[in-house]
């Protein structure tokens, strides 16, 4: 196989399982070729050599291709001066066995990564994932007698203890004792029950906006600076809910770090909503309407500002998500 196999992306809270792509060889280098690393891996020789990324990506898109294995990429989205980047986490496996009635669950994280709940939040997506489409009827996979993480992590996947065994590791040079895990389908089924979904829809990003309304009744808006997304187009002061944060909470600060303004949070009246699909994530956005706030309105962060009234509002290129949010506020100021 010349390219990357069809395979949609696997996503869930924080992470999106996706196969690998040969731009991945030199972050994948980069986290495996560490010893804290390798040295719990059977299958990776130690020192890892670059060369040998390249060659074993295109491997797991001929597995993936032939439905026998799937080496997935374990990713993440970090912020940066151009906005989100993908970041390579680790990577998430499971061989069917030649009978293909069970599978083999393996798995890396890069160090940096560590204690974070990765490994378990992208085994629980994978596993979860086969239970449903291929139809196995149990999940196994070892961890070397020290590795106390790692058994940690099986545990939490759902895997129980079923013995001991001595298996071949390639980065030791030689046989070391492992610990065997294993669990039933039904078992799994019942654990993945109990919790949420498998998420393989596009993710739910939570923006807090404000439709500012001075005594004249024109209505701020704020030019989106280059380098984000949707750049140049016009917009209601706002931004990102942080997790743990209220729409409420996340419109002050904003307004604060934008606009340089104190609002309160009686001063926020509810007045709509947008809820809007882009490609890469659904948009749901609360939008309030303030006309009191503290101190004076200023780019902060070298925005373009206008004070718009809302029936002019069509001369200036907003969001696909306002659309509608201009249309009410015309009917309503
Ligand atoms: N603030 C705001 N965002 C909007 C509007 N319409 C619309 O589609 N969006 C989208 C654009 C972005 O994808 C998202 C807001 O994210 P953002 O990048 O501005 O958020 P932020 O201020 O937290 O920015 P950053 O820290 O990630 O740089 O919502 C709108 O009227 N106001």
């Amino acid at each position: 196989m010349t390219s990357s196999p069809d395979f949609p992306p696997l996503r869930t809270e924080r992470l999106v399982l996706r196969p690998l792509r040969l731009e991945d060889a030199t972050a994948l280098h980069r986290l495996v070729n560490d010893w804290e690393v390798a040295k719990n891996l059977a299958r990776v020789r130690y020192p890892y050599e670059l060369a040998r990324a390249e060659e074993w990506i295109r491997s797991t898109w001929a597995q993936i291709a032939a439905g026998e294995a799937w080496h997935l990429a374990i990713t993440g989205e970090e912020g940066g001066p151009e906005g989100q980047v993908e970041r390579l986490v680790g990577c998430v496996a499971l061989t069917l066995d030649t009978d293909r009635k069970g599978a083999e669950l393996g798995y890396w994280v890069g160090r940096k990564f560590w204690g974070h709940g990765v490994a378990t939040e992208a085994a629980v997506a994978l596993c979860r994932w086969a239970l449903e489409t291929q139809g196995i009827a149990a999940i196994r996979a070892s961890a070397l007698k020290d590795n106390v993480r790692s058994a940690a992590v099986l545990q939490r996947v759902g895997l129980r203890p079923a013995g001991e065994a001595m298996q071949t590791f390639l980065s030791r040079g030689g046989p070391m004792p492992v610990l065997l895990f294993r669990a039933e389908r039904e078992a799994l089924l019942a654990l993945a029950a109990t919790e949420a979904p498998l998420r393989t829809e596009k993710p739910v990003l939570l923006v807090a906006a404000v439709a500012l309304v001075d005594p004249d009744g024109r209505v701020l808006l704020a030019r989106r600076p280059e380098g984000k997304p949707l750049a140049g187009l016009w917009e209601f002061p706002g931004g990102k809910v942080k997790p743990g944060e209220s729409p409420e909470a996340a419109l002050i600060r904003e307004l604060k770090e934008e606009l340089d303004i104190d609002v309160s949070e009686s001063c926020l009246a509810p007045f709509t909503f947008a809820s809007h699909g882009y490609d890469a994530f659904h948009l749901m956005m609360p939008l309030y309407l303030c006309r009191k706030w503290g101190g004076m309105v200023r780019p902060v962060e070298g925005q373009a500002l206008a004070w718009v009234k809302p029936r002019q509002m069509g001369g200036y290129a907003m969001p696909p998500a306002d659309k509608p949010l201009v249309a009410m506020l015309q009917d309503f100021l």
